[in-house]
């Protein structure tokens, strides 16, 4: 399968429960992939190993993996270490997601791009900027995502909605460009493909169901009864 071919123009659904919530279980992540397989989506996006596994056990479409890590000396938290990388690929991986900002991190960004590609998958980067992106391209990544902006010290206080300028200045780039980050409903999915998106994926939206009832929740207090 070329996988590439197989994204351009679909969606990708992040299957990342709440850490420590009810839904955070493999086998229940294992679900919401296949019940996502089902809706439609052309590929998956999933952290952690065990739950990597799971979900390649019941679907047979490409799977971005990552490892989240909460490190005492650096804000890089996604799939900072290569053995990381050689366990999601092994776990059956296609594609392996790596933070692509230039932060303070314990391994090189470089080094996880050439352990990625060593292993035959594609890599993901991360991204926050614009030059996030030129230089993952630089060093090798498929795949460059939006999916830092506005989790950055210098992106932050953003707003609510997604980072549409980062995407169409992606574009020029000339890299396969995923949305991520706060494509929250189908009509900024949609605004993610007009500018220019190669695939988009949603996360919160579709599989973070504490965050969803929490927006429906807070919309129904501050609306007053006519
Ligand atoms: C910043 C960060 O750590 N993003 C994470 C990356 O894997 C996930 O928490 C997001 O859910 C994912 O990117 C999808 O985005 P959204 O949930 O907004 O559709």
């Amino acid at each position: 399968m070329d996988i590439l071919q197989h994204l351009r123009g679909g969606l990708v659904v992040s299957c990342q429960p709440v850490d420590d919530g009810p839904m955070d279980r493999p086998d229940i992540v294992a679900a919401m992939a296949a019940a996502a397989v089902a809706g439609g989506a052309a590929g998956l996006r999933i952290e952690g190993v065990e739950n990597l596994r799971a979900v390649r056990a019941v679907v047979t479409v490409p799977i971005i993996g990552i490892v989240k890590r909460d490190l005492p000396d650096s804000p890089v938290r996604i799939t900072p270490f290569a053995t990381d990388v050689a366990a999601l690929i092994d776990a059956g991986a296609d594609i392996v997601a790596y933070d692509a900002t230039p932060r303070p991190r314990p391994e090189p960004r470089q080094d996880l791009v050439a352990a990625i590609r060593s292993r035959g998958a594609l890599a993901m980067a991360d991204c926050a900027t614009l030059d996030d992106g030129r230089v993952a391209l630089s060093q090798g990544a498929a795949i460059i995502g939006t999916t830092l902006s506005g989790y950055t010290a210098d992106t932050a206080g953003l707003g609510d909605g997604p980072d549409l300028d980062l995407l169409g200045a992606f574009r020029g780039l000339g890299g396969f460009v995923m949305a991520e980050g706060r494509f929250n409903t189908p009509a900024l999915a949609a605004a993610a493909r007009q500018a220019g998106a190669d695939c988009v994926t949603v996360g919160s939206a579709i599989t973070r169901l504490e965050h969803v009832t929490g927006w429906f929740r807070a919309a129904i207090d501050s609306a007053a009864p006519r």
